[in-house]
């Protein structure tokens, strides 16, 4: 089952900063979390994450999983070439009840990561094969992306903005469910609106958007 999980600004700890780690942590920089890379050797890139702030470090050589009891993780990803220490930081993370994984171990792990298109951070569509080619994955990916960046434009991105602007205000100014629905679908077949996008003026489409919603009363 694929579902878009919320981080909710919670601690992601992953451990092992080679490549699966950074891999990792590129993934989690397009999501709304906090970041915290354990590992006793780090490449160039997460040095630079680093020094820009974007995760914090702890350069640590781990015998067992017992570091994690220190910290709150809402999830934590295992992703050292040491498959033993990987089982041990997964269990430990269960005992937490926090989503454990194991870049190693599909087996004991929560949940798997798909190949992933994110277009713009807005966007996201994702290839799963369930475990069993992740090569293919990466290659369906690959010739999917090449579609989906025709098909989804600029515009449908600035729409994608500006229903997340209406839907907010609709949902504290219109009472019913089917009233915002018909709200929403008005504001993206508006004709004014659509040229609004066009030239890519979403603060004046945002206005539009509220006479809208002002002439529905
Ligand atoms: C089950 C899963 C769990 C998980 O890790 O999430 C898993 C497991 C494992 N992968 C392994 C190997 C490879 N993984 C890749 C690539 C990716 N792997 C990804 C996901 C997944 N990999 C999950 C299933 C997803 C699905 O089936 O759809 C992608 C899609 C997303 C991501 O990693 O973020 C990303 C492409 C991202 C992109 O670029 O778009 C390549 C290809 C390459 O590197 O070129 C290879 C080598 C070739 C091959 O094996 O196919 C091994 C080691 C096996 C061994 O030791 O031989 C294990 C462990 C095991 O199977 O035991
Ligand atoms: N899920 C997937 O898609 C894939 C999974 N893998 C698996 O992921 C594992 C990791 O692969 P890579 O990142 O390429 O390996 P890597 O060797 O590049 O990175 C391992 C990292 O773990 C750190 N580390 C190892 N032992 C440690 C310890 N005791 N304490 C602290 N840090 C420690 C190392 O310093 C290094 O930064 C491999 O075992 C491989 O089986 C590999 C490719 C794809």
């Amino acid at each position: 089952m694929i579902v878009d999980l919320n981080l909710g600004g919670n601690l992601v700890i992953v451990v092992g900063g080679g490549n699966e780690g950074l891999k990792k942590v590129n993934t989690l920089l397009t999501q709304d979390c906090k970041i915290l890379l354990v590992s006793d050797a780090t490449n160039r890139q997460i040095q630079n994450y680093v020094k820009q702030k974007k995760i914090a470090f702890k350069k640590m050589r781990l015998e067992n999983a017992n570091f994690l009891k220190k910290y709150k993780p809402f999830m934590v990803l295992a992703t050292t070439d040491d498959k033993e220490l990987n089982r041990k930081i997964v269990q430990q993370a269960k005992a937490m009840r926090c989503y454990a994984y194991a870049a190693d171990d599909p087996e004991v792990s929560d949940f798997a990561f798909g190949s992933v298109i994110n277009i713009d951070d807005t966007v996201q569509i994702a290839v799963s094969t369930g475990g069993r080619s992740p090569a293919m994955a990466r290659k369906l990916k690959l010739q999917a992306e090449q579609i989906f960046r025709k098909v989804i434009k600029k515009e449908d991105i600035y729409h994608i903005k500006l229903q997340d602007f209406a839907r907010r205000a609709a949902k504290t100014k219109i009472a019913t469910f089917p009233e915002r629905k018909k709200f929403l679908y008005s504001v993206m077949n508006d004709n004014h609106i659509k040229q609004l996008i066009q030239v890519g003026n979403l603060k004046k489409a945002q206005k539009r958007v509220m006479e809208i919603l002002g002439d529905m009363k």
